[in-house]
């Protein structure tokens, strides 16, 4: 264990700035101090030396990385403004968006599983922005979870939104618990779906499938 004269022994929350530790009760509220302090917790077992210029602020970084960033999701707060627009001309087919970049983390092991989503709908009253079917899928994305669960929720957060059950969700994705660790096989992509409503009928996902770009 190396020395360390921010001392993360005792018992409260670290601040990198000060190298002071701060009674919890004071800042439980502010889960960044909270994280950091865990966090820096977790590199003193491992033996890193956090004197080092370039670990100093690491906790800190990695607090603010999960609260704002990668786990946004956990904080209902960050759902995106979502933007309908009346579907006044009656479209009634199939709307299609693919290739949509998704990162997520693994729950069992907190690294990431990444690729790619598509999302289909047939609108009733309304149709949806566009960018914000990538951005919901990038907020549900951003907690840790299964792949399985991940396409559920945001299947089922479509259907709510767009008041319509004929939702497909497909997730095509690389898992680096998979891949740099454990079996170590970084070829191996997991593919998940979600259908409701007419997308259930095997006409509809032959449809879907069809309509998916193959690269
Ligand atoms: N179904 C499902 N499993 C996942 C997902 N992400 C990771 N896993 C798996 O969760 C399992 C956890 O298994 P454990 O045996 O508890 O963990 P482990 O000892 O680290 O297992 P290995 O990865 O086989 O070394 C592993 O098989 C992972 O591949 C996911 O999105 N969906
Ligand atoms: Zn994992």
């Amino acid at each position: 264990m190396p020395t360390n004269k921010n001392n993360s022994s005792h018992n409260g929350v670290y601040n990198s700035n000060t190298s002071q530790v701060i009674d919890p009760c004071v800042l439980d509220h502010d889960k960044q101090k909270v994280i950091a302090f865990h966090f820096a917790k977790i590199m003193d077992s491992l033996g890193l030396d956090r004197t080092d210029p370039s670990l100093q602020e690491t906790p800190n970084r990695v607090a603010k990385m999960y609260v704002n960033e990668v786990f946004r999701g956990l904080n209902e707060n960050n759902f995106p403004k979502i933007t309908l627009f009346e579907n006044t001309s009656g479209y009634n087919e199939m709307i299609l968006v693919d290739r949509i970049a998704l990162y997520s983390y693994c729950e069992h092991h907190f690294v990431p599983f990444f690729g790619e989503a598509t999302i289909a709908y047939i609108p009733n009253d309304h149709v949806i922005g566009l960018s914000k079917i990538n951005r919901i899928v990038q907020f549900i994305a951003s907690k840790p979870q299964i792949q399985e669960k991940l396409t559920t929720e945001i299947g089922q957060k479509f259907n709510e939104i767009l008041q319509t059950q004929d939702v497909a969700v497909f997730i095509k994705a690389h898992h680096l618990c998979v891949a740099s660790r454990g079996v170590e096989d970084n070829r191996s992509v997991t593919r998940t779906s979600f259908f409701s409503g007419k997308f259930q009928k095997e006409k509809m996902k032959t449809k879907f499938f069809d309509s998916m770009d193959k690269f």
